[in-house]
């Protein structure tokens, strides 16, 4: 650790300063306290067999530990109906919480919970855990056994992260969501572009608590270890999230990189198979035969996502030949989206609803593709073999594109549909 001294620090080195309670710059090693710990169904199993076998201990505080039966859930086979049910006897036996089947997404479900704050350090035992960030909290998926570490300890010890800064210039225009400015960072920084690195992401005053998420949710995929959204003007403060001084940036602190993007230069985009970073403009897409069409996740499953879908699909019909799958990022989501008649709307334009969860994002259950079969999906991984088979292939986009993608079986902009008519 480096002795107090004036130089000016990132977002990263601020929240893993902890307060000021001690100086860390990028390279130090830290000792940090853990706000929350979160355990996914799939991981589950391993973080009990390292409690019990490996630590022989107990969670220390075992109100910061949150395990979420999400990845596939309802369970698919009788080994996962095992593991989830000893998730449930662990819950029971230790005091941690725990979400059930239906309950949602877990990125989604802390956020939802109030268990990711401004400043905190969250760590997930999934690599989708940089989604923190959208209110200001670093967060950071780690394996079974640091995850272990830090439930038994309530710390954890960490290299602090050099930056990446990202400022966001402009406006976007309208049909172009963060979504495609997510995926635009993506191909910016590169697939490996910000290996071990903090995405520290300036975007001001805009985006809601929501897009935010996709933001920082998608910041894991050039590999960074955090995806910090700078809070901005009065927007996390209308979500009702306390704000600390000290989690702001410095002026003039040290980052490795700057990149900026034009927001209003940026048309809706479109990750092609098999890597994230390969983005192109949806136009360049435009025509290609989709057989499947998923919206949801961790990165497009809230309420303002599927008003995105319905305000497209409204009066329309998904093209026959086509399945559109709609899975709510959490109940509370899919409550607001009964409420507020979404759900009707999508059910009648022929979208397939499901269980609030992970869905068929990485191929598990509820939705695996065949062989040959396309998909585009609202979700962040393109990979080989991510939803299914080896050779389905699998394109990302925003769920407006996603949605007029389904009503016309073909990659499609909305703008396209209103020609159509
Ligand atoms: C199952 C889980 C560990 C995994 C992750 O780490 O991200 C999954 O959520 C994913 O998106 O690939
Ligand atoms: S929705 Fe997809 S990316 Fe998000 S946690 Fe679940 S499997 Fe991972």
């Amino acid at each position: 650790m480096t002795l107090a001294s004036p130089r000016p620090q990132t977002m990263a080195e601020k929240i893993l300063s902890r307060r000021g309670t001690m100086t860390v710059y990028a390279g130090d090693l830290a000792v940090v306290d853990v706000d929350q710990v979160m355990v996914v169904d799939s991981i589950a199993q391993s973080f009990i067999e390292r409690m019990q076998r490996d630590l022989e201990a107990v969670p220390k505080y075992p109100e910061r530990v949150s395990i979420v039966i999400d990845h596939v859930a309802p369970a698919s086979t009788v080994s996962v109906a095992q593991a989830q049910k000893e998730a449930r006897e662990y819950a029971a036996q230790t005091g941690v919480r725990l979400f059930d089947v239906g309950r949602g997404i877990c990125h989604q479900v802390l956020m939802e919970e109030g268990l990711a704050r401004p400043g905190w350090i969250v760590l997930g035992s999934d690599s989708h855990s940089t989604t923190y960030g959208a209110v200001a909290a670093f967060g950071s998926g780690m394996g079974a056994t640091d995850i272990a570490l830090a439930a038994a300890s309530g710390k954890t010890w960490l290299k602090v992260p050099e930056s990446v800064k990202v400022t966001l210039q402009g406006d976007l225009r309208p049909g172009v969501s963060a979504k495609d400015v997510a995926l635009e960072m993506i191909r910016l920084l590169g697939a490996d572009g910000a290996t071990y690195q903090s995405i520290e992401i300036h975007a001001g005053d805009r985006f809601t608590r929501g897009e935010r998420m996709t933001l920082a949710n998608l910041c894991v995929e050039a590999g960074a270890k955090a995806g910090l959204v700078v809070p901005g003007g009065e927007i996390l403060t209308a979500y009702g999230y306390d704000v600390p001084e000290w989690v702001y940036p410095d002026a003039g602190a040290r980052y490795v990189r700057e990149v900026q993007i034009d927001l209003g230069a940026l048309a809706p985009r479109m990750s092609a198979p098999s890597e994230v970073d390969n983005v192109h403009d949806v136009a360049e897409l435009r025509g290609l035969k989709v057989d499947q069409v998923f919206i949801g996740t961790c990165t497009n499953g809230r309420l303002e996502d599927l008003h995105a879908a319905a305000d497209v699909l409204r009066g329309r019909r998904v093209s026959p030949g086509t399945r559109l799958l709609v899975i709510p990022a959490s109940s509370e989501v899919m409550e607001q989206a009964m409420e507020d008649g979404t759900l009707l709307t999508l059910q009648r334009a022929g979208a397939v609803l499901g269980t609030p969860g992970c869905g068929p994002c990485m191929g598990r259950h509820q939705g695996v593709l065949a062989p040959g079969e396309v998909c585009v999906s609202t979700s962040n991984r393109n990979f080989i073999g991510r939803m299914g088979d080896k050779d389905a292939q699998i394109y990302l986009a925003s769920p407006a594109v996603a949605a007029a993608t389904a009503v016309m079986g073909r990659v499609a902009l909305p703008a396209d549909l209103r020609e159509a008519v």
